[in-house]
C-alpha cells in the first residue's frame, strides 16, 4: 500500500481540492483525508483574465505559473499538518495544474494543431513539498490525436463499473462531463458543455455570490425560452456523442453577454439562473440520450451534485433512470476529480496507460504525465 496526493483546481476557478489516499497493489484508492483552499481573489481575478486571449501573455503565464505552484505547495503542506503526515509518507503527488487554454481537435481544429496547457509549476511543488510531483498528464494524450479529455472516465470505469448495469457517471463542474458504462468493458465520456460556469458568471454578476447555494435563486426564476433556444444553439451540442471537449474557450462571460444581448427587454435576474440551469440539465439530458443506450443509473459527482434545483429538473429530465451522488458509491462528490489525479500519478510510476480512446479519440492508449524528483 502506497499513499498519493491528488491535486485538483477546475474550471470553475474557485480553488483547490487536495486528498490524501492510499492505493493498494491493484490501485484501488481509500481517501484518507481532503483539503480544500479557495484561491486569493487576485489570483483568481488573474488566472480568469488568462483564460481568454489577452495582452502580455507570456509575462503573466510564468508569473501565474510560479504563483500557483507555490498555492498547490501550502495546500499539500497544510494537508499534511492536518493528517500529521511527513513528505516521505506520500510516495507521489498528481497533480493536474490550472487549464488555461483549451484547443482540442475539432470540426474546425485540425488534430495536427491542437493543444491544451495546464499551469502551475511542478518543479516549485515538488521543491517546497519535497514529495515527487507527476503533472501533465493532458498533452500526451493530444499528441496522440485525442482531446485530451476528459481523464476521469478511465477512473469512474476503474471504480464504478458493475457488470450487467448499463450506468453513467456525470461530474458536473465549470464544465460538465459524463461517462458511460455499459456493463460489460464499454466506456465512453464526453464533455456535454457548461456545468456551473455560466450560473456562477451571472449569480456573481448579479447578486454578488460566488454561486447559487442549492440553486435557490435559479428555483425562484422561470426559464426564458427565447435565451435558452440562443444559448442551445451553440455548435458545441449540434455534435453527436462521441469524443468532445470544451473550456471556457467556448462557455464564458462573453457568451452569456452575446446571448443577453439578443433579448428584447431586460430580463428578471432570477429568470436568467433559471434559464441557465435549465441549459446544463437539458444539455447533460440530451447527451445520455444520444448514448447506444440509455443509463439506469447516474452518478453525481463535482460542486453541480450540491445544487438541489438542478438534481431534481435532471432526475425529471431523465426519469426513469435513478439519479444519486457518487457518495452512494463510497466517493464524496468532491473527492472524486482529485482521486483521479492520485490515481492516474499512480498509474504513471506503474507504467500503466491513463487514457480510454474510446474517450479521448486518442489513437491508442498510452502512459500520462511527467515525472519531476523531490
Ligand atoms: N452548495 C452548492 N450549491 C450549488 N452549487 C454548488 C454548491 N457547492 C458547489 N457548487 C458549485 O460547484 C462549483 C465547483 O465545482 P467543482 O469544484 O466540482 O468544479 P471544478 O473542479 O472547478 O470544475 P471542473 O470539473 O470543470 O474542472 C462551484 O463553483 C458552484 O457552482
Ligand atoms: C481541459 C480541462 O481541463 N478539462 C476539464 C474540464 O472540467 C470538466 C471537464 O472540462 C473535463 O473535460 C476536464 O476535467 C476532468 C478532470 C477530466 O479530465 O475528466
Amino acid at each position: 500500500m502506497e499513499r498519493f496526493i491528488g491535486i485538483m483546481s477546475g474550471t470553475s476557478l474557485d480553488g483547490i481540492d487536495c486528498v490524501l489516499c492510499t492505493l493498494n497493489a491493484e490501485g484501488l484508492p481509500q481517501v484518507e483525508a481532503h483539503y480544500s483552499q479557495p484561491f486569493p481573489s487576485e489570483l483568481q481575478n488573474q488566472l480568469r483574465a488568462l483564460c481568454q486571449p489577452g495582452d502580455n501573455e507570456i509575462e503573466q503565464l510564468g508569473r501565474l505559473d510560479r504563483w500557483l505552484g507555490s498555492e498547490y505547495a501550502s495546500a499539500v503542506n497544510a494537508l499534511l499538518k492536518k493528517t500529521r503526515r511527513k513528505p516521505e509518507d506520500i510516495t507521489a503527488i498528481g497533480c493536474h495544474g490550472q487549464t488555461i487554454r483549451h484547443r482540442p481537435p475539432s470540426e474546425t481544429h485540425h488534430p495536427d494543431q491542437a493543444f491544451t496547457l495546464q499551469i502551475g509549476d511542478a518543479n516549485t511543488l515538488a521543491s517546497q513539498t519535497g514529495i515527487p510531483v507527476v503533472a501533465d498528464f493532458r498533452r500526451r494524450d493530444i499528441a496522440e490525436g485525442g482531446q485530451g479529455a476528459p481523464l476521469a472516465p478511465a477512473l469512474h470505469q476503474a471504480l464504478f463499473a458493475k457488470t450487467g448495469t448499463c450506468r453513467a457517471v456525470v461530474n458536473i463542474g465549470g464544465m460538465a462531463n459524463i461517462t458511460w458504462l455499459d456493463g460489460n468493458d464499454a466506456a465512453l465520456g464526453f464533455d456535454t458543455g457548461p456545468g456551473n460556469v455560466l450560473m456562477d458568471t451571472w449569480v456573481q454578476q448579479a447578486f454578488d455570490q460566488p454561486f447559487d447555494d442549492k440553486g435557490q435563486i435559479a428555483a425562484r426564476g422561470s426559464v426564458i425560452p427565447e435565451l435558452l433556444t440562443k444559448l442551445l444553439n451553440h455548435p458545441y451540442f449540434q455534435y453527436q456523442a462521441g469524443p468532445r471537449s470544451t473550456g471556457r474557450e467556448d462557455f464564458d462571460a462573453g457568451e452569456l453577454q452575446w446571448a443577453l444581448a439578443s433579448l428584447a427587454s431586460q430580463p428578471c435576474a432570477e429568470d436568467v439562473q433559471a434559464t441557465l440551469l435549465e441549459l446544463t440539465a437539458q444539455t447533460i439530458s440530451d447527451s445520455l440520450s444520444r448514448l447506444p443506450k440509455m443509463p439506469s443509473q447516474l452518478f453525481v459527482c463535482g460542486g453541480g451534485a450540491f445544487n438541489t434545483a438542478l438534481m431534481q429538473r435532471l432526475e425529471t429530465l431523465i426519469h426513469p433512470t435513478l439519479v444519486a451522488s457518487t457518495e452512494s458509491l463510497g466517493l464524496h462528490p468532491l473527492h472524486v476529480e482529485a482521486v483521479a489525479f492520485a490515481w492516474l500519478a499512480w498509474r504513471r510510476l506503474n507504467a500503466l496507460s491513463g487514457n480510454l480512446p474510446s474517450v479521448t479519440g486518442a489513437s491508442k492508449e498510452v502512459v500520462l504525465g511527467a515525472l519531476y524528483s523531490a
